[in-house]
This record gives C-alpha cells, sequence and structure tokens, in this order.
C-alpha cells in the first residue's frame, strides 16, 4: 500500500522541526513525531521518564498497551550533532503512520533527555529514517520502521514535501505525480555512514557563475539549517553586505536589511534553488539575523537541512517545491 501523513512546522514562523502523528500501541497512542532522515532511531518522551525532564509533551505509556511487549536486556543511547541526546529502554509495539503499520516496531522508550527536549514541547520524539547501520540499540541494533514496512509498500521509497510555514507530506510507497514537473533527478546514495549521502555537483550565488565541485552532504531532515563547507559559506556571504562570523553565536550573522541572493545547487544536471529569503532564518537582535547558510566545518559531510528541502522555486510563476525520494530505485 502507500500511506500519507502531514509534517506540520514547528514554531510555526521558524519551521525549526516538522511534526507528524503516529498512532502507538493498542489502544492507540498518537504522538507527534519529528521524522529524522538524519539519524535512525525511534524514540518516545514515555512514562518512564522523570517529570523534572518533562515539560508538556504527550507521554507514551507501554503499560496502557496490549501490543507492547519489553525487548527483555536491550537499551539505546544517542548523541545529536547539536550535542542534544537521549537513551533508555526498548519495547516491540505495533506502530502506524498514515494507515501502514509496523506490528513488532522496536520503540524506544525515552528514560533520560537531555535539555533542549524537554523544552521543546511540541515533539514527543523522533523518527529515525536513515538506515539500520546507525541504530543505538544494544546489544541488537533494531531496524527503522521504513525498512519493517518496506515489503509491505507498493514501491520501496518515501517522499518528503516540506514546505515554508505551511502543512508538507510525507509519502510511503509512491511518487505522488501530482507534486512535480518535469523529471526527477537521482543521485547516488552512499550509505557507508548510515545517511542518505551523496554528492552534489557544485553550486552558484545569486546570479553568479555556476562553480563545478563535487560536495558530500547529507538529507536530513531534522536539521533546521543547511550547512555546508566553509569555502561555499564565504562565498555565499560574499554577496550580503554587511555580513561577518559572530563569534558569540559562532555563526554568520548579516543586517536584517541586507539583499539576500538566492543560492544554486546542483544535483546530477539538475541545478535548484534555495531563495534568499530563506537565508535570512531570524533576528539576533533588532538589526542583525542569523543566516540559514552555516559551516559544515568539522563534520565529513554538508547538510542538506529544513531550509533547503522546504525550498520552493519560483520559476514562470509556478511554485514547485523539492521533494526528496529516498529509497532504492
Ligand atoms: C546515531 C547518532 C545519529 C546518527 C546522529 N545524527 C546526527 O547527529 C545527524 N542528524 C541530526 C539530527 O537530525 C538532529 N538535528 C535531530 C534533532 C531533533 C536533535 C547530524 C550528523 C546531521 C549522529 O551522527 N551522532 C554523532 C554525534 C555527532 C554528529 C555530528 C556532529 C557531532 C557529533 C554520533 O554519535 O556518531 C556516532
Amino acid at each position: 500500500g502507500t500511506g500519507t501523513v502531514t509534517a506540520s512546522p514547528y514554531p510555526a514562523e521558524y519551521d525549526r522541526e516538522y511534526l507528524s502523528p503516529v498512532s502507538l500501541g493498542t489502544p492507540a497512542q498518537i504522538l507527534d513525531l519529528d521524522f529524522d532522515t538524519g539519524s535512525s532511531d525511534l524514540w518516545v518522551f514515555s512514562s518512564a521518564l522523570p517529570k523534572s525532564q518533562t515539560g508538556g509533551q504527550t507521554l507514551y505509556s507501554p503499560g496502557n498497551s496490549s501490543t507492547s511487549s519489553v525487548l527483555e536486556n536491550h537499551t539505546w543511547s544517542i548523541r545529536y550533532g547539536d550535542g542534544s541526546g537521549s537513551s533508555g529502554t526498548v519495547v516491540n509495539e505495533l506502530v502506524t503512520i498514515g494507515g501502514i503499520s509496523a506490528r513488532r516496531q522496536a520503540l524506544e522508550i525515552a528514560t533520560q533527555v537531555s535539555g533542549s527536549f524537554t523544552q521543546d514541547a511540541a515533539s514527543d520524539g523522533l523518527l529515525g529514517l536513515a538506515f539500520n547501520s546507525i541504530n543505538t540499540v544494544r546489544p541488537t541494533p533494531q531496524k527503522t520502521w521504513f525498512d519493517n514496512v518496506q515489503s509491505s509498500l507498493a514501491a520501496p521509497l518515501f517522499t518528503v514535501n516540506l514546505k515554508k510555514a505551511a502543512v508538507g507530506l510525507y509519502t510511503f510507497g509512491a511518487i505522488d505525480s501530482k507534486a512535480h514537473t518535469g523529471s526527477i533527478a537521482y543521485a547516488p546514495v552512499n550509505t557507508k555512514n548510515g545517511f542518505w549521502q551523496f554528492p552534489l555537483t557544485g553550486y552558484a550565488v545569486g546570479t553568479g557563475k555556476f562553480s563545478n565541485s563535487s560536495i558530500d552532504v547529507i538529507a536530513d531532515t531534522g536539521t533546521t539549517l543547511l550547512m555546508l563547507p566553509t569555502n561555499v559559506v564565504d562565498a555565499y556571504y560574499k554577496g550580503v553586505k554587511g555580513a561577518y562570523y559572530d563569534t558569540e553565536y559562532g555563526a554568520m550573522v548579516f543586517p536584517c536589511t541586507a539583499k539576500m541572493p538566492d543560492f544554486i545547487f546542483g544535483l546530477g544536471s539538475y541545478r535548484g534553488s534555495v531563495p534568499g529569503s530563506f537565508i535570512s532564518y531570524g533576528q539576533i537582535n533588532t538589526s542583525t539575523c542569523y543566516g540559514g547558510l552555516q559551516s559544515s566545518e568539522g563534520l565529513p559531510f554538508g547538510i542538506l537541512g529544513d531550509i533547503l528541502l522546504k525550498a520552493q522555486e519560483g520559476n514562470d510563476g509556478t511554485w514547485s517545491t523539492f521533494e526528496i525520494g529516498l529509497g532504492k530505485p
């Protein structure tokens, strides 16, 4: 079959993350999860968390579900690139998204979460959509929901259509022909690091010339910003009057009045564009704004986060959105 589920931006005006409803257990407990193509653990806020580490999230309670069973002697512990993390125990549970069910899905119960998760009342946990090889359950790593349901999907793929300040869609098992015009550009995925990793074929800043260069990136719906090698970031902000590296924030900032050039990227022969307005991400004070494009210095790849994934390009007045089709073609 095929299944679709909404992806709602939070907070509305910042698109910091996108949340999707997931049905857990029997009777159904609906939690809003952050679908994350940059990790491979499905973990949820739970009744097993100390109250001091919760902050308004919906808590999954395995005891209230007739279909949950403890996966004995298994634990998990995850650390994300932003320094946040969580850990806990594991149950097998019925997990349904857009009508597609995995009956015995490894569902990771948080018994500890770091501060940034506690403070994020909107997210009840994460659903990893990267590859099984980086699942953190021990002693036996567990499969992702997408991997578990793949055989019941009409096609072994999913697409992501995130939107700026609007509700988008995840679609499992089909490419929605209405959601794209023209042909689809494909890139060879390298799964060695467990991510949806592939090369960009170059970039351009505004109306500048396209620079051919192979840039290793991952598609990461769970990362808000667009993170690319420092030389690309420097080339971009050279086109932004008054931009500078703010050591306090450890980020590129600029006057909010600056005209932001579009960012063009190459995927094979396809050329995509991120509107300059998306790269003015938010205000750090009345006159200074924070860049949606930052350096990936120190990482073995760039990160195509939501700033790029939600991009809509207005060519000939129509609006097309990027979808990332992820799966074995
Ligand atoms: C299994 C752990 C997952 C896969 C973790 N994934 C990630 O951190 C990737 N995605 C990050 C997530 O999308 C995150 N932004 C979700 C939010 C809600 C916290 C980054 C690299 C783009 C990871 O690589 N963690 C590194 C730690 C790390 C990563 C990047 C920089 C610094 C340190 C690790 O533990 O590797 C074993």
